[in-house]
């Protein structure tokens, strides 16, 4: 007999970075982790690419206007009722000031300090690549 794969939703992730800290939003009440930090983004619809549904999360959680960067990494995470493949991106704003639509916080934290925070589990592997990149020697 043949088992069927448990169904991974894929999820896209914004780092905002800036002067060695990062955004992070928690997640409201009602919610699915209500109280978590994450990075904001959410689930890619069909059709989309990842830079796509971070450019229309953004807009649709902050009202504001973001570029999609470099890639920073994925983690796959099987929490008790859904499983999930988070694809982070680097993130720069374009246009607009954070207006809290989904959310109910938002804060800066250094990179250092991530690990610390009660963020979502499946970023804690994206949380530790931020670092590992931060502590990495510049090359001459
Ligand atoms: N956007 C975002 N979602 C994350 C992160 N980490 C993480 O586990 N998630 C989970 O990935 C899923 C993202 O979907 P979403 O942001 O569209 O959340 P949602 O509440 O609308 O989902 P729902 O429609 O299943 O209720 C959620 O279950 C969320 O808890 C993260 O860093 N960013």
């Amino acid at each position: 007999m043949t088992q069927a794969r448990p169904k991974i939703i894929d999820v896209a992730a914004g780092v905002f970075a800036k002067d060695n800290q990062v955004l992070v939003a928690r997640r409201a009440k009602g919610q699915h982790l209500a109280g978590k930090w994450e990075f904001p983004g959410g689930k890619i619809e069909h059709g989309e690419t990842p830079e796509e549904c971070l450019c229309r999360e953004f807009k649709e959680e902050f009202d504001v206007t973001i570029t999609v960067g470099e890639y920073v990494a994925e983690s796959i995470h099987k929490y008790p009722d859904k499983n999930i493949r988070l694809l982070a991106y680097y993130v720069t704003l374009i246009s607009g000031n954070f207006t809290l639509k989904v959310h109910d916080a938002i804060k800066w934290v250094e990179i250092k300090h991530l690990l610390q925070i009660n963020l979502a589990e499946a970023d804690i592997p994206i949380a530790a690549v931020l670092e590992q990149q931060e502590n990495q020697p510049v090359q001459p």
